[in-house]
């Protein structure tokens, strides 16, 4: 659960209400067109999608997402995670983008369960077998109630899959030294393979000299710095990679998105994030820029995308018009943003406005049901993998 709502009327962000207005505009040119198209023969022969040769040409009237048939993700099994790829069935984002200019839309909630059912069943075997069962401790201090949500999940993730799940809930207010015990309990504890403290910390914390204590071998998160360090090199294995930007790249492969030799940019320069997932996309051959706070022209660096990986944390930053026709977009961000119509009062976007983008890229993750689920889904999978590691198993 999000912290508090942005308040659209006194936003610094121009651009939310400005994507918001653009869509209106958007829905009013479409519904234009489809009403004179539908006194016509059909709506679809007045909208060659597939014969065009522009998207951008069909950008006002492209029909609704929703008519798309839903393409099943290519499922593989967790020990393959991160290369599974080219076994997408018989039809690939690329068949999509010839045949529509409407984005495929990239769903990693049905991803995220289906990696969730594969890991559940090599955790039953791997107990009956072995009788090992994977643990997972979760450290969280404080009381943001989005990151209580978040530990709650992963504890019902866990749950379903099978991993035993240890929680430490700590006060706020509770010294460095108190998160640095249970740490260093986990660490000599057998039956804790993952360890992880939920982000961010209380700022009076040293998040550096916490996630420094966690034993390399447990860390689920891939947060230490040697992990992070031996992702940046070449020719070093990670022991972990850090699940968000993980999830991203295993979204790109199960949906058969070639990344070699592809321009893909970053959006966002943090360390949860940002950073990692360009490393990662590096080593699977992209070229890759970070754009950040203070880049110049972003729009432009953007735009020569084939993808986007946007982490940025600013509601409906990036606007259609930033976009390559065809890129493939992986929308990290999850912004509330105040909407009366729902009962919450908010509503969660990405930090692409969805609306525009939907209609010039060829693939688009949703916000929520996009890279949300896959953080925890690799989570899991990086407990697995972990016990595993620990116990010497195939
Ligand atoms: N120690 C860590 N802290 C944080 C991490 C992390 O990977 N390790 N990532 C984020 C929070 N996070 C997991 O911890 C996380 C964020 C979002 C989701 C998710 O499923 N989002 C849903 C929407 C949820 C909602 O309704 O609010 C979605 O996008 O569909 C899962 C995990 C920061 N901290």
């Amino acid at each position: 659960m999000p912290q508090q709502p942005h308040r659209v009327t006194l936003s610094p962000f121009p651009w939310r209400q400005n994507c918001a207005a653009a869509a209106r505009l958007h829905r009013m040119a479409s519904m234009r067109l489809t009403d004179w198209s539908s006194s016509s023969t059909t709506t679809s022969r007045l909208l060659p999608f597939s014969r065009t040769s522009n998207p951008a040409r069909s950008y006002a009237v492209c029909p609704a997402r929703r008519l798309l048939p839903m393409l099943p993700p290519n499922i593989a099994s967790p020990v393959r995670l991160l290369t599974a790829r080219r076994d997408f069935s018989a039809s690939s984002v690329k068949a999509m983008m010839s045949v529509e200019a409407c984005a495929k839309v990239i769903d990693g909630k049905a991803v995220a369960k289906k990696i969730r059912e594969e890991i559940g069943a090599e955790i039953a075997r791997m107990k009956s077998e072995t009788g090992v069962v994977p643990g997972l401790a979760v450290i969280l201090v404080g009381d943001r109630k989005d990151s209580a949500t978040y530990v709650r999940n992963k504890k019902k993730a866990c749950e379903t899959v099978g991993i035993k799940s240890f929680e430490v809930c700590l006060p706020e207010d509770s010294a460095e030294q108190e998160v640095l015990k249970h740490i260093s309990e986990f660490n000599d504890d057998p039956s804790v393979h993952g360890i992880l403290v939920q982000l961010p910390l209380p700022s009076h914390m040293n998040e550096q000299h916490i996630l420094n204590a966690v034993s390399i071998e447990k860390d689920v998160d891939g947060f230490h710095p040697l992990n992070i360090g031996r992702l940046a090199m070449r020719g070093r294995e990670p022991l972990f990679v850090p699940c968000t930007p993980k999830g991203c790249i295993e979204l790109l492969h199960r949906y058969n998105v070639e990344i070699k030799g592809k321009r893909a940019v970053v959006v966002g320069r943090s360390n949860i994030v940002g950073m990692p997932a360009a490393l990662l996309l590096q080593r699977e051959d992209a070229t890759i820029s970070i754009v950040h706070s203070r880049t110049r022209n972003p729009e432009e660096i953007i735009k020569q995308a084939d993808i986007i990986i946007a982490a940025v944390g600013q509601p409906n930053m990036v606007r259609g018009t930033w976009i390559r026709p065809g890129a493939v977009i992986i929308d990290v961000g999850i912004n509330p943003v105040e909407d009366a119509k729902s009962p919450k009062g908010y509503r969660l976007v990405g930090d692409v406005c969805y609306e525009e983008a939907s209609k010039v890229a060829s693939a688009i993750t949703p916000v929520p049901g996009g890279v949300g689920p896959m953080t925890i889904a690799m989570l899991l999978s990086n407990t697995l993998t972990s016990a595993k590691r620990i116990h010497n198993l195939p």
